[in-house]
Parts: structure tokens; C-alpha cells; sequence
């Protein structure tokens, strides 16, 4: 309670507040990934406020109260607005409303006679953009960044099929138009499940926690290409700087952003007087759930734009206009069960199973509950009463457990430690929240994205193996697992039958279709090692670490010997993978995780009796100093094991024997050599040092 604060300790928590929600509001705004909800943010920012009203010549020149956003990142050139952008007050009831709009009467000395029109506009939860059109071309486009100055993202911007590049009819010579840019309900969750699935096979991406993170997420690129595969939207509902008055109201002012060729929100409306709030809002909140983005109140503005340059603004917000914001949207249910969900890269997902409810308009059945950490600390229960939210984010959320309501056979979740469907060991790594599922050349959960990924250009590089044939044959259960691949040439017949596979077609690309599959097919029976072992899709397992398995381990069979033999902690052979400069212990974990299994080891070698893996070979084995060369290794190597090193001469076309002879043509000497340098020296056999071999063998 601020109430029992000293000055002093007051001084020391706006400091500490301060330094907090700049974090944040870094965190939120230029990186779109927030560490804490909304609500948690709200929270402190109120604490702020209130002390900040006890307190006031405690207010800091770097309040929060005083600040919008943060400021642009570096990654972007930075654009001054003509005017600045700013954020908005809110309100939560009709008494809230009532007292803002009284607070304008009161400012501008309005009789009760005065009439205040406001426009309602819905607030959908994206970025807010500024737009600078001169002789009605689009010439700058940038975020709201800290209010004065933002992010240039003209590029960006540029891509939106919603931004008019040129004005349609009569226009001021210069005008900065402001509006929102947003992604849709549906258009957000494939998103979020994209990016998760990346995450998931080991990609460093963001999951955005909603619409609005993954909307500025998605502006905010360096390459403005990836902005553009995004189904980014915008609407339009302001005005900056313009070089003349286009408008009386604000209404009319809409109007003409239509003229121009800009979407307005089709919901927006001019409301007769401020009375009019109150219906409106219940209106918006019926309609909420239907609506194909998300909403999360109602900007109610002053229609009268001589009035609005007359109340201004006060610290970040215009006096003219406040947000009404929905209440979170809460119900209370049961908990009758955690179910575990596979994903489709093996990531195992808990989720709520609810007595139906009805939240905010949406009946509900399953809430996510994100991972078991998170389960242990909000402590919930199987025959739990639960609180659900459905806050700005779609996906409804359990926010806690009513523990007076607690029955006396509550049972505590148990985390899986078998792949409910596959029933492979499931595990977690290090300081990874996410259980998985290690069959992942056999989990069915797994089994479509683990072909695709193995018949992927970069991977086994099938021809005409494309996504949508992949789940037609595995629908047909003809495909379980990669091997099963090289042996649909048995079931030619059957697939020419399908519609488009060829026996019905008339276009001649259709009718060759499955020879042409087949022989694409049989051509990949001989692959490279490196591309066989990025192939299987082993988590963590990249092109590039995959390349350095390949070189180090030279053959297929050697490498499964090895990595077979890794599986015992403290094994030689563990050590040796551990320490592959670029693979480390977090991947050798991986790697030995999918040993392990098994099912796995059998799928490899079911693979491995239709595929030949070639042996990894250096670049120009043939005219390598190395080539068709005897050579001794002796000592200790200090860059690399001997038998990396052994592999590497054999691999550049050298025979490596242990002893020195007369036949011998290399000795290559590596720290505390004993008797085979000074042999090498009598017989007068070259000698090479560990650095000299290593340039010599290219070896970067
Ligand atoms: N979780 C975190 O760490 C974190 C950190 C910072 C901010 N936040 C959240 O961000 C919000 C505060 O951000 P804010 O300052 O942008 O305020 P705001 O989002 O509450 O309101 C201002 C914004 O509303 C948007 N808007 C939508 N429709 C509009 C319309 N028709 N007219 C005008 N504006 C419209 C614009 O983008 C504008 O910038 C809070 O909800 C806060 O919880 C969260
Ligand atoms: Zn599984």
C-alpha cells in the first residue's frame, strides 16, 4: 500500500518502477515479445500512478506516466511526425465514461444545452502507423515508436494491399493519415502455430502472444518480403499534420479517408450525444465474438475538431478521446481432466479439459495450459474450480484456482514421461519448458511433418513429393515412415487410380505423374551422408550440424556404431560427439535422445536398407597433397581427436597405418610424440606440426 510509504521509500519504488516498465515496454514494443500479461503490466503502471499522485514532486522526468511506448530500434531509420502520436485514456464503466465526457463540458464551458457528438470506433488491438502522403503519393510510413519519433518502415508498409500508394481524388498537398495495422483471428492463430512448429524443430523464432505482437512482429522486418507473405491489415482513423483543414468533425473526416481510397472500419459510428456510449458499448461487446479480429474496447472521440484543438492533450493522451474498455471476459468452470496434445514436431502440450462454458459469448471446452511448469505454479488440479479469462487473446486461459472449492480427491497433474500416442519416452532438456516425444520417425502425432521434412529440397530433395502428395499417401496408408518411400514403386498400380495420378488424366504432366514420381525416387537411392542426417529430422539436427556429423563420422555405419555406443553417459564415444566443435553437449543430448528409441534405431536402419548414405568426402579428395599418401599420426592433437583426424587423411584419399617405414610419406606430430618422430627423422620422412597438417588438409 502506498499509503504507508515514506518519501524515501517511495522515491526508491518509482525508481525501481521506472526502470521496470521501461524494460517492459522495450520488451513489448520494439521486440513483440512481452515477459508479462497485459494485466500484469496494467498493475504496474497503476502502482506507478498512485504513488505518483501521493507523491508528486516525487515524479521522475523518465515516469512512465509521462512517456508513450519506446523509442525506435536502431534496426530502423528514424522518422519524425509532423505530429506527435499518442496513446489513449481508459475507461471501464458508464460512471468512467460519464465523468470524461463532463470533464470536456467542464473544460470547454458547454452549457447543458450543447449537444456532444462523439464516433465510436471499434479499438482492435494492433500497431497504429503514420502515414505521410505529399501531392497525394505515399512517401513515408513509420510506427508510433516513443510518440515524437518512430521506426521507417516505408518498405514494409509499402506491401499492404489495404495502403492506397496514391489518394484518390482532391487532396492537400501534404497529409499524415494515422491508422491500424492488424492481423485477423484466424490469420494470427495459423501464424502462432507456424512459428511454434518452428520453435519446436529448434528455430530461434518468436511466438507472438497475440494479434498485436505478432502484428508489429510482422511490420517491423528488416526484410520487407517477409512482410509481405504476412496477411497484414489496415484500417484507417486519424489524422496528423495536413498542410490545410480537410474536415469540420471527425465523421466527415472518415469520409474522406474513404474517398481516398483508405478501409474505415465499417462499424464505426457517429453517435448523437454522449448518452449514446453506453449502448453502443454493449453493442460492440455482442458483436465481439463474431467479429473476425480481435477488439478490446471502444475509442470514443470528440466529433468536433475545433473542440478537439481546444481541449489538446494532457501527459500522453488527448483530452478528447478515451478508450472504453471490454472487462476481461471471466466464467468459472470444472476442470475435468489434462489431456496431453502431440504436436506436430513432437512437442507434447497439456491442455485443459472444462465443463462447458460460456465466456464473453464463446462456449468453452479446453483451455491451454501451456506447459507443467506452468500447471505446478498456478497449482491446478484435476476436479479443480477454475476461473477462466478470455482476455485480449483468443485462446482462453485458466488465470487461477478457487481453492475453497477444492474437492478432497483433487488429483495433481503427473507429467507424461511416455508419448501418449507412440508411447516413446518423453523428455525434457535442460532448461526447456516443453516435454517431448523422442520417436520421431515413428510418432503417427509426428509422422506427415517428419516425411515432408525428409523428402524437403534441402533434405532428400524428392521431385514432385510435395506436401499435399505426402498426406494423400499417407492418408492411403502407404507412407508410415521414410523407408516406406522407396517402396511405393510395389503400389504404382493403385496410386494411377487416384483422381489427377494419372490413368483418368488428359493432360499429359498428369498421366506421367507417377513414373515420374518413381523415378525421382530411385534417383535418391544414393544420397550424401551430410543430407541423409539432416534428412531423419532429428531435433536440433540442421544442415549444419548435420555437415559436421557427416565429416567427423565419414560413414554411415561408423556414425550409427558411434552414436549407438554414445547412448552410455561417460562413454568415450559421448565425449567424442560432446566435443565436435559446432555440436556441443545440448546436441549430443539430442542425438542420443533419438538413438535411444529403439523404434527409431529400427525406422534408420529400414531407411538405410533402401538408401545408401555416401561416404562424406572432403573437397578435391583427388588432388589433395594427401591423396594416394601413406600417413602416421603420433602424439597428442590438441584441435582434434585422432580418430577425426585419421578420418579426415582417409577422406582426402591417404592410407593411415600406425607405424613409420620407409613407405611412410607423412608423419604428422602432434604434442609429447615419442619414438615415431624421432623415426621419422632417422628415415627422413616428412614431418608435418599439427597447424601444417591442418592447412594442408584444408581444414578451414
Ligand atoms: N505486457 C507488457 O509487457 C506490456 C508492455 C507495454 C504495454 N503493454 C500494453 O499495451 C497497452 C498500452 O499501449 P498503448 O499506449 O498503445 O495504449 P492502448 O493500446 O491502450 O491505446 C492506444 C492505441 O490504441 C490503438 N487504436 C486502436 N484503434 C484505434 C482507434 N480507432 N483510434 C485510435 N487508436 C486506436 C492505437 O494503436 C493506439 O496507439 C496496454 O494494454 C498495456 O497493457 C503491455
Ligand atoms: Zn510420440
Amino acid at each position: 500500500m502506498s499509503g504507508t510509504l515514506s518519501e524515501a521509500e517511495a522515491a526508491a519504488e518509482l525508481e525501481r518502477l521506472a526502470a521496470d516498465i521501461a524494460r517492459h515496454d522495450d520488451l513489448y514494443h520494439r521486440q513483440d515479445a512481452p515477459e508479462i500479461s497485459d494485466a500484469e503490466y496494467d498493475a504496474l503502471v497503476r502502482r506507478n500512478r498512485e504513488i505518483e499522485a501521493q507523491f508528486p514532486d516525487l515524479i521522475r522526468p523518465d515516469s512512465p506516466s509521462r512517456r508513450v511506448g519506446a523509442t525506435a530500434a536502431e534496426t530502423f531509420a528514424k522518422s519524425q511526425h509532423g505530429e506527435p502520436m499518442l496513446s489513449l485514456d481508459n475507461v471501464f464503466g458508464p460512471e468512467e465514461f460519464a465523468e470524461f465526457a463532463a470533464r470536456i463540458r467542464r473544460f470547454l464551458g458547454l452549457s447543458a444545452e450543447e449537444t456532444l457528438a462523439f464516433v465510436a470506433e471499434p479499438k482492435i488491438d494492433g500497431l497504429s502507423i503514420n502515414l505521410l502522403y505529399e501531392k497525394g503519393r505515399f512517401i513515408r510510413g513509420a510506427t508510433r515508436g516513443d510518440g515524437l519519433v518512430g521506426e521507417d518502415v516505408t518498405a514494409n508498409l509499402r506491401t499492404l494491399k489495404d495502403l492506397p500508394l496514391r489518394l484518390k481524388g482532391p487532396h492537400p498537398e501534404r497529409i499524415e493519415i494515422r491508422g491500424e495495422v492488424f492481423l485477423e483471428k484466424a490469420d494470427f492463430l495459423a501464424f502462432r502455430d507456424a512459428q511454434q512448429a518452428l520453435l519446436d524443430s529448434g528455430k530461434r523464432v518468436v511466438v507472438p502472444a497475440n494479434p498485436r505482437n505478432a502484428a508489429a512482429g510482422s511490420l517491423r522486418q528488416k526484410d520487407a518480403a517477409i512482410t509481405a507473405s504476412r496477411p497484414l491489415k489496415l484500417f484507417a482513423y486519424a489524422m496528423g499534420a495536413a498542410s490545410e483543414p480537410v474536415a469540420e468533425t471527425h465523421h466527415a473526416w472518415l469520409k474522406r479517408l474513404e474517398d481516398w481510397g483508405f478501409d474505415v472500419n465499417p462499424l464505426s459510428k457517429k453517435l448523437p450525444d454522449e448518452h449514446a456510449a453506453e449502448a453502443f458499448q454493449a453493442a460492440m461487446g455482442e458483436q465481439r465474438a463474431g467479429l473476425a479480429y480481435d477488439i478490446d474496447g471502444v475509442v470514443y472521440k470528440l466529433d468536433r475538431i475545433d473542440w478537439q484543438r481546444r481541449l489538446g492533450f494532457v501527459g500522453r493522451a488527448p483530452r478528447w478521446a478515451v478508450a472504453w474498455k471490454f472487462p476481461a471476459e471471466q466464467a468459472t468452470t470444472k476442470l475435468i481432466a489434462i489431456e496431453i496434445q502431440v504436436g506436430r514436431t513432437g512437442a507434447l502440450t497439456p491442455r485443459a479439459v472444462m465443463e462447458p462454458v460460456n465466456v464473453g459469448g464463446v462456449v468453452v471446452r479446453h483451455a491451454t495450459l501451456h506447459n507443467e511448469d506452468e500447471i505446478a505454479r498456478k497449482d491446478v488440479r484435476i476436479g479443480d474450480t477454475v476461473i477462466l479469462q478470455r482476455a485480449g487473446d483468443v485462446i482462453p486461459q485458466i488465470v487461477s484456482v478457487v481453492l475453497e472449492k477444492r474437492p478432497a480427491d483433487a488429483q495433481p497433474f503427473v507429467p507424461l514421461t511416455e508419448c501418449p500416442i507412440c508411447h516413446s519416452h518423453a523428455v525434457r532438456d535442460g532448461d526447456d519448458v516443453v516435454r517431448r516425444c523422442t520417436g520421431g520417425l515413428i510418432c503417427p502425432a509426428q509422422t506427415v511433418e517428419r516425411l515432408k521434412h525428409f523428402v524437403s529440397r534441402r533434405a532428400m530433395d524428392i521431385e514432385g513429393l510435395g506436401e499435399e502428395n505426402i498426406q494423400r499417401l499417407y492418408d492411403e496408408e502407404l507412407l508410415r515412415s521414410p523407408a516406406d518411400i522407396f517402396r511405393l514403386a510395389a503400389h504404382a498400380e493403385r496410386m494411377r487410380q487416384w483422381e489427377g495420378w494419372g490413368a483418368k488424366s488428359k493432360k499429359p504432366e498428369e498421366a506421367k505423374k507417377v513414373p515420374n514420381l518413381l523415378a525421382a525416387i530411385e534417383a535418391r537411392r544414393r544420397v550424401p551422408l551430410e543430407r541423409f542426417i539432416f534428412a531423419l529430422g532429428i531435433r536440433r539436427i540442421g544442415e549444419q550440424n548435420a555437415k559436421l556429423l557427416a565429416r567427423h563420422y565419414v560413414s554411415f555405419p561408423h556414425w550409427r556404431e558411434k552414436m549407438i555406443a554414445a547412448r552410455v553417459i561417460g562413454s568415450e564415444e559421448r565425449e567424442e560427439l560432446g566435443s565436435i566443435q559446432g555440436i556441443g553437449p545440448a546436441i549430443a543430448t539430442e542425438l542420443v535422445e533419438f538413438f535411444a528409441e529403439p523404434r527409431n534405431l529400427a525406422a534408420l536402419d529400414d531407411l538405410a536398407g533402401q538408401v545408401t548414405p555416401e561416404d562424406a568426402t572432403g573437397s578435391g579428395a583427388a588432388d589433395s597433397a594427401f591423396a594416394g599418401k601413406t600417413v602416421v599420426f603420433t602424439g597428442t592433437l590438441t584441435t582434434m581427436t585422432r580418430d577425426e583426424a585419421e578420418a579426415v587423411a582417409e577422406r582426402l584419399g591417404a592410407k593411415v597405418t600406425k607405424s613409420v617405414s620407409k613407405k611412410t610419406d607423412f608423419v604428422i606430430v602432434g604434442a609429447d610424440a615419442g619414438s615415431k618422430a624421432a623415426k621419422a627423422t632417422e628415415l627422413g620422412v616428412a614431418t608435418l606440426t599439427e597447424e601444417e597438417w591442418r592447412s594442408q588438409a584444408g581444414i578451414d
